[in-house]
């Protein structure tokens, strides 16, 4: 087992409201992870500590940093990202995928991908060797094109794309980076059945394919479960379950908290 994401003792307070409660996890990178749970769960605030939009009231965050930027690492190679910047953040490795916003809709997707590359390298614009440096952007922004099979949209504005599409773009741009980890917020959120299917079957593939280890939060069951090799569940703040899709679907505090939100509604 690789750990390349962990969390020990992380809490959240807003207040006297306890959004994130003391939750220890060690993400894998050999496992495709979700984060489940209820409607105020607590799932986007952990998201928000893990990528620096947050400042935890308690505990510690560590992440296994990506080539050539662990060596800050200490014995076990992870880097501790607590309280850092969120484009610190970026940099050494985790990378959040966001609904539409990181997209820039009025440009092509590989300008969105070289935009993304470029962001990673801080490249600088050195006059002598701009035209190298073109040619290795382009070449390494296709890989990543083809990688995320965006090739019959490349040249095609974002504002023009189909929601399925526009997606795809936004896990290209987190890929650009070339991250250790990549958050993706509800990836088939608002996705008709196909288009649910083809994001699943990307996720899994690029998991297969790059060195990338992907963790996600989704509401769809179906999409949890066929998707996913570690499950990870929250309720009010405390991490309540985790483990295979089997076991944490027939975990009774899973099924109780659940059921209270069923009631609610
Ligand atoms: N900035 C904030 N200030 C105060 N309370 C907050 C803030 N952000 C979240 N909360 C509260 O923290 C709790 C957890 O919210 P959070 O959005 O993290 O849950 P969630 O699991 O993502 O929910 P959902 O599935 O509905 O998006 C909720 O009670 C919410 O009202």
């Amino acid at each position: 087992m690789t750990t390349v994401l962990q969390t020990e003792s992380l809490t959240k307070a807003f207040g006297r409201l306890v959004a994130v409660d003391d939750v220890d996890v060690a993400i894998d990178s050999s496992e495709i992870t979700s984060i489940i749970g209820p409607n105020g769960a607590g799932k986007t605030t952990f998201y928000n500590l893990l990528s620096g939009q947050y400042t935890p009231t308690e505990g510690e965050i560590r992440l296994r940093a990506r080539d050539g930027e662990d060596g800050e690492g200490d014995e076990d190679g992870l880097v501790t990202i607590t309280g850092r910047e969120p484009h610190e953040i970026s940099r050494l490795g985790l990378s959040r995928g966001y609904q539409i916003n990181n997209v820039f809709e009025g440009l092509s997707v590989i300008d969105n991908v070289r935009i993304a590359r470029i962001s990673r390298d801080k490249r600088t614009l050195d006059l002598f060797s701009r035209a190298t440096k073109d040619q290795a952007l382009t070449d390494e922004a296709w890989d990543v094109i083809e990688l995320t099979r965006l090739e019959d949209v490349a040249e095609s504005k974002c504002a023009n794309l189909s929601h399925g599409d526009v997606r795809k773009v936004e896990i290209a741009i987190a890929l650009a980076t070339d991250p250790s980890v990549v958050l993706l917020d509800e990836p088939t959120a608002g996705m008709n059945a196909s288009e649910t299917r083809k994001m699943v079957d990307l996720v899994r593939r690029l998991d297969r394919e790059t060195d990338t280890t992907f963790v996600l939060t989704e509401h769809d069951m179906e999409v949890v479960v066929g998707i996913s090799d570690r499950i990870l569940v929250l309720d009010n703040g405390s991490l309540i379950a985790q483990g295979t899709p089997e076991d944490v679907m027939a975990d009774e505090r899973v099924k109780e908290a659940y059921l209270g939100e069923g009631e609610e509604q």
